[in-house]
């Protein structure tokens, strides 16, 4: 096998993990199908009120940033149980800074939503 086709199905294979991966989040973690529930009710305004291009864009930047920042959390919580099982407190640190980056991407996707619709409310 040429080295084209190596690399083309290794990318394709890649593709493919990544997809198992994201379908893994969506069907065993909560916090991520709540997510994607928001997700689906933002775009179902989205299209409710008719909102730009640009507004669209944002819309789907903060979806995006919630959801896979989540992700990354959920596998910093694998790693952690996995490699420390037992309650320590570098593992509590680690697991709370990570939920910390995540409560900060759904800070930033609130405030651009309401910036967002504030406007076609009043
Ligand atoms: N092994 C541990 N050692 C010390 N503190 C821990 C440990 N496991 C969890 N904690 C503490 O409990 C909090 C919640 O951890 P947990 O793993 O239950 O995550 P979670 O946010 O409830 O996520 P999920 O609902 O996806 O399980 C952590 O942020 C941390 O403060």
């Amino acid at each position: 096998m040429s080295k084209v086709s190596e690399f083309v199905i290794g990318r394709l294979k890649g593709v493919g993990y990544a997809l198992k991966g994201a379908l893994l989040l969506l069907k065993t973690e909560a916090s991520i199908q709540v997510q994607f529930g928001v997700a689906v009710f933002m775009t179902i305004l989205g299209f409710y009120f008719n909102i730009t291009s640009i507004e669209w864009i944002l819309q789907f930047f903060a979806i995006g940033l919630v959801m896979s920042v989540e992700g990354m959390n959920t596998a910093i919580e694998a790693i952690a149980d996995f490699i420390h099982p037992d309650f320590h407190n570098k593992i509590g640190f680690i697991k709370d800074i990570a939920a910390g980056a995540v409560f900060i991407a759904a800070i930033t996707a609130v405030a651009v939503g309401l910036l967002i619709y504030i406007p076609y409310f009043i």
